[in-house]
């Protein structure tokens, strides 16, 4: 390990991450307005085994035993979500001081244990009250939020000097709007654009805001792949570019040009009605790093009855996790070199980066050695991708705690800290106690 140490910077940021609805519960406590996920949980059918967020890992409660867990570990970096409703419980308006004060507490709390935080404004648990004003349909939605962000920056801003506006649009457009497989749970492609635009106007709005009260970095977190073609054929490098304008462009290309990328008007037509004068300038404002979540490549063959015209390949003998996500760590060094050849020299800092794969309990131990290989694999595939050029200027494991993971539930376990949901117990797995070393190993290094 000690030789990986070396390949990284002095001050690299090494992180865990986690989201609100993920981990915190506590869903009706202190004045908490509704979310989209709450609603969308407690739907009959949408989640398996009718698993909510309502407790979660407890956390709202057991904030401080956990930032404990984090010190002990070694972790100096903590990637964390706001809930919005917890700050405005209708969305806007009245604030609620006592879900201000939360955050407020943690901050405090992780920089007293000498822990920086991440903050993301919006990790998909919006307010209920504007999903029923139409929610990110409505134009209005991005005005609220770029409210709602200018009161946070206001409370914690002196304190939290690193922000993100919002994570994976595309998973918020995609899943929550066209596969209805996430909150809201529309299934309504004609919206899909407007949805996109509205998201990223938001991000435009919030970044312009803090560029007049913060002197910290703000940026955007994507979720994106490297897109290989299937075969050389014509139709599988066609399928190739539509499902990489479908997964990446779609969101890079405003933040980083301005523009739109044409392809997805084959996929995707729009009347672009929605876009007004000196919104795409709003959304292209620089941003001090970009925030990529990296899972997996994504293979792709022809099919025109997919809406990016393209169906994932898994090869049969690659390794996946029990997501069914490919495990390929060349794909991460593969992507930012793309990034940083396509859009320029942008900081990027690795919001998420993990695997989960069946845990268990064995002597009070949770011996993960796939998870730890690879976290392992991606490390050395992130010094790969430093060595060539590309600035990355950290990396957040996802996840620090097993957690709520969407639609289906407590199913899948991410952490490199286990959670036993019956008696809230944290195990750490020997892949956190791994990541610990490491981290001791690059601290006594640099
Ligand atoms: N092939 N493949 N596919 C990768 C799927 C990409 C879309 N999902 C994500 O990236 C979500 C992100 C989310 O922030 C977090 O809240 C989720 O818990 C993790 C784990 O699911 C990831």
């Amino acid at each position: 390990m000690t030789s990986l140490v070396k390949r990284f910077p002095r001050h690299f940021a090494w992180g865990v991450a986690t989201a609100s609805y993920q981990i915190e519960g506590a869903v009706n406590e202190d004045g908490r307005g509704a979310s989209i996920w709450d609603v969308f949980s407690h739907t009959p059918g949408k989640i398996l085994h009718g698993d909510t967020g309502d407790i979660a890992c407890d956390h709202y409660h057991r904030m401080r035993e956990d930032v404990n867990l984090m010190s002990q570990l070694g972790i100096s970096n903590y990637r964390f979500s706001i809930s919005w409703p917890r700050i405005f419980p209708m969305g806007y308006g009245q604030k609620n001081s006592r879900g201000l004060d939360f955050y407020d507490q943690l901050t405090d709390q992780l920089l007293q244990e000498n822990i920086e935080p991440l903050v993301t404004l919006y990790h998909w648990d919006l307010p209920q009250a504007l999903q029923e004003k139409g929610g990110w349909i409505n134009r209005d939605t991005a005005f609220y939020f770029r409210d709602y962000a200018v009161t946070v920056f206001d409370k914690l801003g002196d304190r939290v000097h690193n922000w993100i506006t919002h994570n994976e649009p595309w998973v918020t457009t995609v899943a929550g709007h066209i596969q209805g497989r996430h909150a809201p749970g529309l299934k309504q492609p004609n919206v899909a654009r407007k949805v996109a635009h509205h998201l990223l106007l938001s991000h435009g709005l919030a970044v312009e805001s803090y560029r007049d009260m913060g002197k910290g970095r703000i940026g955007i977190t994507l979720n994106l792949h490297p897109v290989y073609p299937a075969s050389s054929r014509e139709e599988d490098l066609t399928a190739q570019q539509l499902h990489d304008a479908f997964h990446n462009t779609w969101f890079l290309d405003p933040v980083f040009t301005g523009t739109y990328p044409e392809e997805l008007d084959e996929i995707l037509p729009f009347d672009n009605d929605f876009i007004a004068e000196g919104d795409l300038n709003l959304i292209q404002q620089p941003l001090d790093f970009l925030g990529v979540n990296y899972y997996a490549p994504h293979r792709v063959r022809w099919n025109p009855d997919e809406i990016s015209h393209a169906s994932l390949v898994i090869l049969p003998e690659e390794p996946i996790t029990s997501m069914g996500w490919p495990v390929d760590a060349k794909g991460l060094t593969d992507l930012l070199i793309r990034i940083h050849y396509d859009y320029g020299p942008i900081p990027i800092i690795i919001t998420e980066n993990g695997a989960a794969y069946e845990d268990v309990v064995e002597d009070g131990q949770i011996h993960d050695a796939l998870r730890q290989h690879y976290l392992e694999m991606h490390w050395d595939a992130l010094a790969n991708s430093i060595e060539q050029g590309v600035p990355v200027h950290g990396y957040y494991v996802w996840s620090f705690l097993d957690n709520f993971e969407w639609a289906l539930g407590y199913s899948k376990r991410f952490g490199i800290v286990y959670v036993d949901y019956l008696t809230q117990q944290r195990i750490v797995k020997d892949s956190g106690l791994a990541y610990s070393r490491f981290l001791r190993e690059f601290y006594e290094y640099h």
